[in-house]
């Protein structure tokens, strides 16, 4: 197979604000992308574009070979793709057990590899929380929950949006870790975090924006030796 996913010259606004101008970036299937940028440089809204949380004014978001640009996001989400918003997006009413049960499902392969066991397995806290509601939750645990919520329906490809900000390091580190067995199964990700180095060791493809534009596109050989150059678009 070619591409997994392609993003091509995406443009998006919010009314009259133009963000994205002309976003483009590929994915190969099994890979793992981080997408990095400083505050309010768009990587939130080319995540949103292409899960259709926003509709872009031109350009296309292809999934395995398929043109998904028009399709409602409920359309893509069936197509295994998952997101782990920023902020986590518990629901107030479900508690941990409901979140997990309502969203399982094997995947359009038929694969169920991360059932609700073994997503238990993998978050051990979550297993002590049955009972109690999402909202409920440490922050650490919430992100946890979020992440198996996404899991259990057995993504092809899993969107991760800041998904250890504002975490203690040693909860960020079991975050991080989980990301790491999530992307050995086989999983494709788009990754976006203000982590170099942890980005670093762990993905195959790195992009990074400015002001709605990309202004790099690495493989982690090129991120070695432009990192420097990657830091300071970043400001670190
Ligand atoms: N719903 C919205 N309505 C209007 N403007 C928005 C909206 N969401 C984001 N923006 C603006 O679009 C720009 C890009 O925001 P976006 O959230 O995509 O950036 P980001 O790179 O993800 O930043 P952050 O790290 O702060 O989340 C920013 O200027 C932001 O203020």
């Amino acid at each position: 197979m070619s591409n997994l996913l392609e993003v091509k010259s995406l443009h998006s606004l919010y009314g009259e604000s133009h963000v994205l101008h002309g976003v483009s970036f590929s994915l190969d299937p099994g890979q793992a992308l981080s997408l990095m940028g400083r505050n309010g440089m768009g990587k939130t809204t080319t995540l949103k574009s292409i899960l259709g949380l926003v509709t872009p004014r031109s350009g296309t978001v292809s999934f395995k070979g398929e043109n998904i640009t028009d399709l409602a996001t409920w359309q893509r989400i069936k197509r295994d793709i998952a997101y782990v918003p920023e902020g986590r997006g518990m629901f107030h009413n479900l508690t941990v057990d409901e979140h997990l049960q309502v969203a399982a499902r094997a995947n359009n392969q038929g694969e169920n590899v991360w059932d609700y066991d073994r997503v238990l397995d993998t978050f051990p806290r979550l297993k002590e929380r049955l009972s109690n509601l999402g909202t409920q939750l440490s922050g650490g645990e919430q992100q946890m929950l979020a992440i198996g919520r996404a899991l259990v329906t057995n993504p092809e490809l899993l969107i991760l949006d800041e998904a250890t900000e504002g975490l203690a390091p040693l909860i960020r580190k079991e975050i991080w870790d989980v990301i790491r067995t999530i992307k050995d199964s086989g999983i494709s990700t788009i990754i976006v975090d203000k982590n170099i180095q942890v980005l670093q060791g762990l993905c195959d493809r790195h992009v990074v924006l400015v002001k709605g534009k990309v202004v790099m596109n690495l493989d982690a050989e090129q991120l070695q030796s432009n990192f420097a150059e990657v830091e300071g678009y970043l400001g670190v």
